[in-house]
């Protein structure tokens, strides 16, 4: 028997109606609104066994009005100005008590605004970061919640229900007050760009460099998913490189244009780093991969002055055990940028993120999912502010796997197959392993041209140089 609902949704598009359909699924009677009517009565009209358990609703008002108080009300609507929008149009309507759910890939400053705008004209805002894609929002995504705890503590159980499971623990978190939920969602996304670009990077080399087929590429993939680099990015990976285009009756991977799209949440993690001072090289070359993989038109002209950059790697230069290795240590080193950046942002916004929990919400349900997060959970545990490189289990990993790295990164660049997120992860590892840096030729310019100071090793206190004939 259906009951009046307390939980609402707005936004029946790819994430919206899986979730709304993932919400009836876990028992709740769910209202649902789509800016679109006619979309809305196809989703009731499709929904099988669950209809009875969804209320679809033409307009706003009857949309609100089919909710009891303290309504519960989700909005998977696209980033932005339709979010200011959509809660404009709710507000004359709601309660004090209401919740507005922002669950889309908000920016995590809009999200700080609208907790503090919610504040003020007496509502409830969460925003809370979903990932999992279509197949998550339908059948268990990860979920990163942002804003007052109580707000947080009455959605939970719906949350949590609709979540993906580890070993039976609900893949939903709070992690912060205001945008913290965002926040956390948006450096998930950029290391999925960063692990994205690394394994197109292998994949490259596997064909350019080693002249191998898309299902032969499959069959590799497949395997290192059975092992330490196990994830579903790899997963997915093995599974694009096997399917055969009907129309061409060729590999599809071949006949994908190589242009890569982006929705903007990488770009946003780059320029959070820099705000916040941390180092995301591998982050940052993935987004500007992207840039350049848009430039076609001027990577063609480029060709055809200079010829085609990749050329095969002669002999055994670069072996597929090796290429895993170098994927394992880079895929190290973007992860301990990732946490170090979030680390960084917890303690600049005093958010108090829960570390070891961000690893645990990321194990399931959502697109960087892998083996590899419970053994950083279990690191963060121990040291929760710590480079994950200098952890003993992933001290032990890179040991073992950065010389492949650097063999991959070095024949990539002698044969022209490139590899800029491989790359950034070996510098960044590499100059975190060096005591004595070269940062005293920047002090020392610094100061020649701008008097800027230096310090001067073991002696306290601003110096300058005797630049230009005088010591200033
Ligand atoms: N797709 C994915 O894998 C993921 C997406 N997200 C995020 O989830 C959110 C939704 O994405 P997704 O479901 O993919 O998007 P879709 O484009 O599939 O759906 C968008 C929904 O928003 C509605 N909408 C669009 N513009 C307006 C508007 N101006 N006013 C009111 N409603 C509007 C659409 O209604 P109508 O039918 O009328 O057009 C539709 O219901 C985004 O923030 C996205 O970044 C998060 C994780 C994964
Ligand atoms: O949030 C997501 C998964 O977690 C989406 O898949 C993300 O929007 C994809 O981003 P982009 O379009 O920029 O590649």
């Amino acid at each position: 028997m259906t009951e009046q609902p307390t939980v609402g949704l707005i936004g029946l598009g790819t994430m919206g109606s899986n979730l709304a359909l993932n919400i009836a699924e876990n028992g709740f009677d769910i209202a649902v609104y789509n800016r679109t009517v006619a979309r809305t009565h196809e989703f009731v009209e499709e929904a099988g066994r669950l209809k009875d358990k969804l209320t679809g609703t033409d307009t706003l008002e009857q949309f609100v009005a089919a909710l009891k108080s303290p309504r519960k009300i989700i909005l998977m609507v696209p980033a932005g100005s339709i979010v200011d929008d959509q809660i404009a149009a709710l507000r004359p309507l709601i309660e004090p008590e209401d919740i507005i759910i922002d669950a889309g890939n908000a920016n995590f400053g809009d999200s700080n605004r609208r907790a503090a705008e919610a504040l003020e004209q007496g509502f409830r805002f969460l925003g809370i970061g979903v990932s999992g894609g279509e197949e998550g929002a339908r059948f268990g995504p990860s979920i990163m919640g942002g804003g007052p705890r109580k707000a947080w503590d009455e959605v939970a159980p719906v949350l949590e229900a609709i979540s993906a499971k580890y070993e039976g623990q609900a893949c939903a978190t709070w992690m912060g007050e205001g945008g913290a939920g965002h926040f956390v969602k948006m450096v998930h996304n950029g290391i999925e760009y960063a692990d994205m670009q690394m394994i197109a990077e292998v994949y490259g080399i596997l064909r350019d460099g080693m002249n191998m087929s898309a299902p032969d590429i499959a069959n590799v993939f497949a395997k290192w998913n059975e092992g330490p680099l196990q994830s579903y990015l790899i997963e997915i990976s093995a599974e694009v490189a096997k399917v055969i285009d009907d129309k061409a009756g060729v590999p599809i991977l071949d006949i994908i244009l190589d242009r890569a799209g982006q929705k903007g949440t990488g770009r946003w993690t780059a320029i959070e780093a820099q705000h916040l001072g941390t180092p995301v090289t591998t982050i940052e070359a993935a987004v500007a991969a992207r840039n350049i993989s848009a430039r076609l038109d001027q990577r063609k002209s480029g060709e055809e002055i200079y010829s085609a950059a990749p050329s095969p790697i002669t002999g055994d230069a670069i072996t597929i055990d090796m290429l895993e290795n170098a994927l394992l240590a880079g895929k190290i080193a973007c992860y301990a940028q990732g946490f170090d950046m979030l680390s960084a942002a917890s303690k600049t916004y005093e958010w108090g993120l829960p570390m070891p929990d961000v690893a645990e919400v990321w194990r399931e349900g959502c697109i960087i999912r892998s083996a590899m997060l419970n053994d950083m959970a279990e690191a963060l545990k121990k040291t929760p502010d710590a480079n994950l490189m200098f952890a003993p289990f992933f001290v032990e990993r890179l040991k073992n796997s950065h010389g492949d790295l650097r063999q991959v990164v070095s024949q990539g660049a002698l044969t022209g197959n490139s590899t800029p997120a491989l790359s950034a992860g070996l510098a960044y590892f590499d100059m975190m392993r060096t005591g004595r840096s070269t940062a005293n030729m920047i002090q020392a310019q610094r100061d020649f041209f701008g008097a800027h100071t230096f310090e001067r090793i073991g002696e306290e206190g601003a110096h300058n140089g005797p630049w230009n004939g005088t010591d200033k």
